[in-house]
């Protein structure tokens, strides 16, 4: 199976990271995710993070840092996720494809359902914070 590539954006600011909820419809769809999405062939990783970000929550990324890379075979899809930290943005998120979004504080993300694949970026996110 072809493997996926994926920039994902971790948004944060202060003790606070920006989640949104995806559609129902959407593969892994009603968990919440970081916003982000598939890269173009004629893209690298951050020029994706930028454009979706822009495209998804309406931000200008400014220096994304580099957080993690995970491997993930849901089985009906693999996905490689490029997680990224994004502290350095202009503009205010904003969800700009009807979903539901949130800023929720690092210790309170392991209350959100995330898919599989999240769930080392939570734990990383928390043992920075602590
Ligand atoms: N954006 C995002 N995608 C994730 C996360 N975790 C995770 O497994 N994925 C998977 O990464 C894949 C691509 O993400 P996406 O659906 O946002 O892609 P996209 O924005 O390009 O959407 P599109 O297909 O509607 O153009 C999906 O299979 C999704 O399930 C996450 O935290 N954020
Ligand atoms: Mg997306």
């Amino acid at each position: 199976m072809k493997i996926v590539d994926v920039a994902v954006g971790v948004i944060k600011r202060q003790d606070m990271i920006y989640v949104s909820k995806r559609a129902d419809t959407l593969h892994q769809g009603g968990l919440w995710e970081f916003p982000g999405g598939k890269k173009e062939a004629d893209e690298t990783i951050a020029q994706a993070l930028i454009r979706e970000l822009f495209e998804e929550v309406n931000i200008q990324v400014l220096n994304p840092i580099p957080l993690m890379v995970i491997e993930h075979d849901y089985g009906d899809k693999k996905v490689r996720l490029d997680v990224m930290l994004v502290e350095e943005f202009s503009g205010e998120p904003s969800s700009q494809e009807n979903q539901l979004s949130r800023w929720v504080k690092i210790a309170d993300l392991a209350q959100y359902d995330f898919p599989a694949a999240n769930l080392s970026i939570i734990e990383k996110l928390q043992q920075l914070a602590s």
